[in-house]
């Protein structure tokens, strides 16, 4: 059933600054105090992974000491080791996240290992962040096909996810790394994953590459999901999946939202004037058509 609220987490300044060329800290810690201000509940601000291979996300403890943090705020990062985990507690991160993937061939071009060792080294990180009381998130990768494996079953997709669930990760947010996926397939694989992990612990995080993220996240609304990753201005690509474009753009989610009445708590005027500051300092198009069109308003009325 589709739910009557839904919250947003915000990858941004993680999932889309990571792929930039150029990105200073002083624009990270910018876009993420610009969207503290939106009402957003969940931010992912950082990385703490090697810089050798995403040097974007290096100093991400200076972002985090000098971000002004919202009260009600949680500021996440990801940590794919202990080593990550430990500068993560250094910087007061709030939530931590693991990543996994359901294809071999992602696994070991985004962190050099298999899925079953990711798994096994994930789990020094789950219970040192049990004796904290920090909660982990969980991402699986490419369950809606992979750049070098090509398709994905669904039955693998659940595999990886239940196992991250039962690692304990309080929320499994599948992520279709390379926006392949279409409505139906969105769907069954969500409910291939839904036969092993309860649906209120499940995110969706699609990429638009295709075009198809907002047609896939309103399919899967209807199976009762209510936590959405997303991207403002639709920042972002990864590393590891070659010509993949942004999550779908935070704007357009939002948007679809507010029409199907499905409540949020995200300033959407605060948002785009967030996006659109981010992409005048990167020198790059914004790819939310719905702050374009909300832009261009804006510049009609001033002519
Ligand atoms: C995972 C590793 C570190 C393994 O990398 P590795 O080379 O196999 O690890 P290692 O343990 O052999 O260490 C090699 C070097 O990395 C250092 N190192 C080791 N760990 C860390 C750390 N945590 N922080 C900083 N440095 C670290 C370590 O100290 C050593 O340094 P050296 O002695 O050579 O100078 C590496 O493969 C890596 O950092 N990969 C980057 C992964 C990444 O950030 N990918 C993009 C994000 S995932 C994504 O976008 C998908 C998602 C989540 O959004 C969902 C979706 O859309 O599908």
């Amino acid at each position: 059933m589709r739910p009557s609220s839904v919250k947003l987490v915000e990858m941004g300044p993680r999932d889309g600054l990571q792929n930039e060329p150029a990105v200073s800290l002083e624009d990270r810690i910018a876009l993420v105090d610009a969207l503290s201000q939106t009402g957003l509940r969940h931010i992912e601000a950082g990385s703490f992974v090697s810089p050798k291979w995403v040097p974007q996300m290096a100093d991400s403890e200076q972002l985090f000491s000098r971000i002004s943090r919202h009260p009600g705020v949680c500021y996440s990062a990801l940590t794919p080791n202990m080593k990550g985990f430990e500068q993560a507690m250094m910087a007061e991160v709030d939530t931590v996240a693991v990543f996994a993937a359901a294809s071999e061939g992602f696994s070991q071009h985004n962190i050099n290992c298999s899925v079953a060792e990711s798994l096994h080294r994930f789990e020094p990180v789950l219970q040192a962040a049990q004796q904290r009381g920090v909660p982990v998130r969980g991402y699986v990768s490419c369950t809606l096909g992979c750049p070098y494996d090509g398709t994905v079953a669904p039955a693998k997709v659940a595999q990886v996810a239940q196992a991250l669930y039962e690692m304990g990760c309080y929320e499994i947010s599948l992520g279709d790394t390379i926006g392949r996926g279409t409505p139906d397939k969105a769907v069954a694989m969500v409910e291939a994953v839904a036969s092993r992990v309860p649906i209120s612990a499940l995110a969706l995080h699609f990429h638009d590459t295709y075009g198809q993220a907002l047609a896939n996240v309103a399919a899967c609304l209807e199976l009762g999901v209510a936590t959405v990753d997303a991207s403002v201005a639709g920042l972002g690509g990864c590393p590891y999946a070659p010509g993949a474009s942004g999550n779908l753009a935070s704007e357009d989610l939002l948007y679809m939202l507010d029409g199907l009445g499905i409540h949020h708590g995200v300033d959407l005027a605060k948002l785009i004037a967030a996006g659109d500051e981010i992409c005048r300092r990167l020198g790059r198009p914004n790819g939310s058509k719905v702050a374009l069109a909300r832009l261009s308003q804006c510049q009609d009325k001033e002519r």
